[in-house]
This record gives structure tokens, sequence and C-alpha cells, in this order.
């Protein structure tokens, strides 16, 4: 077969990929039949309001929590068992960075460094002046946005083909905020890395992500491509005389004080919006992004 035609048609591996992935905590479920999948070059942003489950999510994906129920993979690979290999070609960044608290900034990313062939020692020595920590301070004794940012750096200096931030930006300065969204779209854009990062601020996922995972009792609610939101999904509202028209499979409903009621609608494989959308009375209105996320999750 030709070699063109042949690659092609080779299936490829996922960076990452779950399956009817369900988990509980003493009993209480947390996770819910999920089936995600990240294409590769993508940036996707996960969110959801605390507690929704982004980083039990995260570490299921990751096999640092062995799941209730379903199947993770990384790079094709059993996430529970992943090769030396497959490990290198990842990295994560933790919501709380703890380990290696005994060594100082300069000395934990030396020693991690060996471990990565593609280590950009050059760019971490920069990050670390430009975000102006103290290469000789023990990691122990900076503050937690500090320690972020240190493994911040450890993680891009690796050069990942898939990086997972949970929730990166929760700790840091809106400059430095920036600067990693920056890199992010950097890395995805010119170095084709994929990209997951948990987040509940809707204007990074606006900045940094092509796609978006709304984690919301336990499920995905949608997944799709950011610029898609505005053109899927709308609010329709309806007065109280006409509530019985309300179509029944919504994302999100909300009755009001007069009985009218805002619910969020999705247009159908044809691209139309349901049948009460066109009704005399009702309203149509766009959705910008942190609207969408309200009216879901509020
Ligand atoms: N080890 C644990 N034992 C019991 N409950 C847990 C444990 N870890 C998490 N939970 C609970 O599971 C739920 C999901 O937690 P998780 O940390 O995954 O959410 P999250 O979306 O990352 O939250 P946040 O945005 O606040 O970081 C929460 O209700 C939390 O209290």
């Amino acid at each position: 077969m030709n070699a063109v035609l042949q690659n092609a048609v080779e299936p490829f591996d996922a960076p990452l990929q779950v399956r009817g992935l369900s988990h509980r905590y003493e009993g209480q479920s947390v996770l819910s039949q999920i089936d995600l999948t990240l294409q590769p070059g993508s940036v996707l942003g996960l969110i959801g309001r605390n507690g929704a489950g982004k980083s039990t999510l995260i570490r299921a994906m990751l096999g640092l929590l062995q799941p209730a129920e379903g199947d993770c993979q990384v790079f094709g690979e059993p996430s529970l068992g992943l090769s030396d290999r497959t490990k290198t070609r990842l990295a994560y960044v933790p919501q709380q960075p703890e380990a290696l608290a005994w060594l100082t900034a300069q000395q934990m990313l030396d020693y991690v460094g060996r471990f990565y062939p593609q280590w950009q020692a050059t760019f971490a020595r920069d990050m670390l002046r430009k975000w102006d920590i103290a290469p000789n301070k023990l990691l122990g004794k900076l503050s937690p946005g500090e320690r972020q940012r240190v493994d911040l750096i450890r993680a891009l200096a690796s050069q990942p083909e898939l990086l997972v931030l949970d929730e990166p930006a929760a700790a840091l300065d809106p400059v430095a905020r920036r600067d990693l969204l920056r890199e992010i779209a950097l890395r995805a854009g010119e170095a084709g890395a994929t990209v997951l990062f948990s987040t509940h601020i809707v204007s990074d996922l606006e900045r940094a992500a092509s796609d978006i995972a709304f984690l919301h009792d336990g499920k995905v609610l949608l997944h799709c491509g950011v610029d898609e939101t505005k053109e899927r999904f709308a609010r329709l509202w309806l007065p109280a005389s006409m509530s019985a028209a309300a179509p029944t499979q919504t994302l999100g409903s909300r009755r009001h004080a007069d009985g009218s009621l805002s619910l969020v609608i999705e247009r159908d494989a044809q691209g139309r919006w349901p049948q009460a959308a066109g009704l005399p009375g009702a309203r149509v209105d766009a959705l910008g992004l942190e609207d969408l996320f309200v009216e879901i999750a509020g």
C-alpha cells in the first residue's frame, strides 16, 4: 500500500481518552459515565463549578486514581500502567503541587530535567527570572502561587506532547496568567502539543482554548469548539402563558418570579432551534460563554 495512504487511514492514539468513566467517594457519585476524547493539537478547557469533579476526572484520566468504572488511556496505553516512554511525553501540574519541598527551585528543575530528552534548561532559567522566583529558595518556603509557577515551568520545559494543568491560573496573578495562556497557545499552535486545562475562569477559556467541555452534575454536558458555542446554543425566553410549550430536553432552565421561563436551547443536526423558539411571543437571545456557564450551572 502507498505509504501516504497508509498513514492517512491508520488509526491514531488519542492523547487522552476515557470511556464510561464513573467514580464515587464514600458512596457518593462524583462522575457518571463520562466519555471524552482529546484530539491531537487541541486545547481543551474543562470547566465546571467548585466540586464539579474536574480534578477527579483529570486524576483518573492520567492513572493517578483508580476509577470505580471505566477505561482511561493516554496515547493508547491504559492510564493505570503507563510506560516510561509515555510518561516522558506528558506533563501534569496539579492544583497544589507539593512534591520535593526540600529542594530549591533550581535543584528541582535540574533534577527533573534529567529524565526528559528534550528538556529546555535555558527556558526554565529564563522563566524563573521572568516570574521573579529566587532559584535558590526552597520549594517548601515558596508561596502557593510561586510554587505553582515553578511547577508550570517544570511542565513546560519538558516540551510535552500532552500538557495537563489542573486550575493553572488559580494562584497566579494576572501577569503570570497572561504569560501562561500565551505559552499554552504557543505550544499548541507551533509545537502541536495537546493541552487540557481545568478552570472556572471563562475568559481564560476564550483566550486559550480551542474546545470546551462542561462538567456538571457528574456529566460532561457539552463538548464542542469554543467558537461553535455562540452559534449552537441560545437562551429561549417564554412568557408564563407559553411555558407549556417549553422543550423537555434542555441543558438548563429557570423559572422567573412572574412564571416566565428561560431555557438553554441547542440547534438540532439540521441547524434548527426547537419549535417553541419560533412561536409568537417567544424570544431567542445569543449566549456568551459566561452566560452559558451561568445558565447551565447556576
Ligand atoms: N478523597 C476524597 N474523599 C472524599 N471526597 C472527595 C475526595 N476528593 C474529592 N472529593 C469530593 O468530590 C467532589 C469533586 O471534587 P474535585 O476536587 O474533583 O472537584 P473540582 O471540580 O476539581 O473542584 P474545585 O474547582 O473546587 O477544585 C467534591 O465534592 C469533593 O469534596
